[in-house]
Order: structure tokens, then sequence, then C-alpha cells
């Protein structure tokens, strides 16, 4: 049983995080028709591109600060009652562009949700800016530039995730740079639906301190050795593996080979109701599937905390907290 242990979450994207429910009340508000990407009360796609189509549909639901202030308390009031003390959303500004709010609504909005649930709950919540691979190098660039400028305390990291069998990772060097330049923790989506080389070109272009993912790279054990080695932190999500076909079932999932070779992994749930997922079952599943015991998930924890995007000072807090 999990759900008294404290838990952490390095990898949710904001928008991959809308409960159905709420999806379905912004649509009624926003007179949106949602056969296309819902049905009977649950996302509906077939693969990774359609999948990547009903995410677009939802965040399109999503249209003010108000509205991102409302997700953003949704998505931490329940994380914080599965035992959450600190959590990582991935945000992308543009979404909030190619709908009309605007980057800095949207990041006000973030922001106001996020001091609103820590109020309440003490969950601490940072901001990671999100590139969109398959947007092309000038509008990572672009979101690069928009997170350094930005010089917004809950906003510490960035990101590129989307389409990854598109571009190459060398095309995308120049927005790391803006970003590391500024201070930003560095984290990079590799080794999903690409394989190990996807990984290694991550580490030897990008030089994360964190992969999203990287579950791949067990297919390669010079690289898994090399991520050992480096101490890289593997954001892993065994749900959104699984639902998305990168492995077939859990048993089949890596987790255990990765952790057995020395790896430094974190659970993650990436995008929720998408996959029928949550923090707390990723828990749940690690535990009762793949026989991870309780010192070994608070481990990973610990693990995401030391590896979380946040000041020493707020680390410490949070460490005295497991
Ligand atoms: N699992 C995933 N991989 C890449 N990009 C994403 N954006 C949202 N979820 C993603
Ligand atoms: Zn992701």
């Amino acid at each position: 049983m999990t759900r008294l242990l404290r838990k952490a979450e390095l990898h949710c994207h904001l928008e991959g995080a809308v409960p159905p429910a709420l999806a379905l009340a912004q649509a009624r508000r926003y007179g949106v028709a949602t056969d296309a990407f819902m049905k009977d009360g649950a996302y509906v796609w077939h693969d990774f591109t359609s999948f990547l189509g009903a995410y677009d549909a939802v965040s399109g639901l999503f249209r003010s600060e108000d509205d991102y202030a409302l997700l953003t308390e949704t998505y931490l009031d329940d994380l914080a009652a599965a035992g959450a003390i600190y959590s990582e959303l991935f945000i992308s500004p543009d979404h909030a562009e190619a709908v009309g709010v605007g980057a800095d609504a949207y990041v006000a909005g973030i922001g106001r949700g996020i001091e609103a649930v820590r109020a309440r709950s003490g969950i601490e919540c940072r901001m990671v800016v999100v590139g969109l691979r398959h947007c092309g190098p000038e509008r990572v660039e672009w979101a690069a530039r928009y997170a350094a400028a930005a010089r917004n305390p809950l906003m510490t990291g960035f990101n590129m995730a989307g389409e990854e069998r598109m571009g190459a990772v060398a095309d995308f060097a120049r927005a790391f740079d803006i970003a590391r330049d500024a201070g930003l923790g560095i984290t990079i989506h590799a080794g999903e639906l690409s394989g190990a080389s996807s990984v290694r070109d991550a580490l030897d272009l990008i030089r994360p301190t964190r992969i999203g993912h990287g579950v791949r790279a067990v297919e390669d054990p010079g690289l898994l050795a090399r991520l050992a080695d480096e101490g890289v932190v593997l954001e892993v999500c065994p749900g959104s593996n699984v639902a998305l076909g990168v492995f077939p079932d859990f048993p089949a999932h890596p987790l255990r080979r990765l952790q057995a070779a020395g790896v430094k992994v974190t659970l993650n749930s990436d995008d929720p109701p998408f996959f029928k997922t949550s923090l707390e079952r990723e828990y749940e599943i690690a535990s009762r599937i793949m026989g991870f015991s309780d010192e070994e998930l608070d481990t990973m924890t610990r693990t995401a905390i030391e590896a979380a995007f946040v000041d020493e000072e707020t680390r410490a807090r949070l460490l005295a907290r497991l």
C-alpha cells in the first residue's frame, strides 16, 4: 500500500493533466464539441500522433488566465491529496499563444494556482517551460528565450517534448544553450519513441541533468553504464510507456533493470488521464507489479527531490519532509 508514502513528481504536462470532467465543463462553457477527442467521459486516441491531436484539442479549452489557475489548482489539489510534496509542471507557452491567451497571462494563471494550493496543502511546485519539437527549432528557441527572459522564481527549468522522431537533436542545441545560460535546469524528452541513440545524442549535445523517459537506454548496456556513471536522472513514466505501446505491459517495463544497473530513476505520470493513470497509480504499479519495496520507492522520491529544479534552501526543506 503506497497511499501513505510521501511522493514527488518531476514529469507531468499541465495540459496533459486535465481531468475529463473539467474538459467537459470547459467545452460546455465555450460551446466546443468534444466527440472528436472524448467518448464516454474518457479521452480517445489510438497512437502517438492522435494522442498529440487530442492533447492539443484539450489544451484549446483553456483560454484565459483564470482557466489556467483553475486547471493548476485542480491538478495540484489532487496530487497533494495523494501524498505529493513536490511537483514540476511542464508548461507550453506555445499553446497559450495559439489560443490567444498570451504567454504572460498563461504563466500568471499557473503561478496563482501554484501559490493557492501551496497555501492550503504545503505542496511545492515549479514550472518547466517546454518547447515543442514538432514545431521546429525556431519555435523551441522562442520558448527558451521566453523562459530565459521571464526571471520568474517559479519557472526554473527548460525541456523539449513533442514528436521525438522529427528533426535532429543537434538542431535544438542552441535553444538549450539559451536556457542553460539563463540558469534554468535542463531536461529533455528522449528514449521514448526513439531508441537508445536518441538518449546518447541528448547526453552529448544537450548535457541535461535529467532525461524525460530515457527508458529505451535499456537497449544499450554501455549507455546504461554511462547514465549511471554520470548520475543522470530518468523521469520514468511506466503508465505512459505501456499506454503508448513503448512496452507491451508492466512486467516487460525496464524500470527494474534501469534501477539495477545503477541508473537514478523517479516515478511520474506524464499525461495522467490520457493514459488512465495518476502519480498514485504509478507508485502502486511499481509496488504491486514491479515488486519495489517501500524503501525503494522512498529512494525514488528522494532522487526526485535531489534532482528537482529548486534552490538549495527549498531542497533542504523538502528533503526534511521525507
Ligand atoms: N509522452 C510524451 N512524449 C512527448 N511529448 C509529449 N507531450 C505530452 N506528452 C508527451
Ligand atoms: Zn512527457
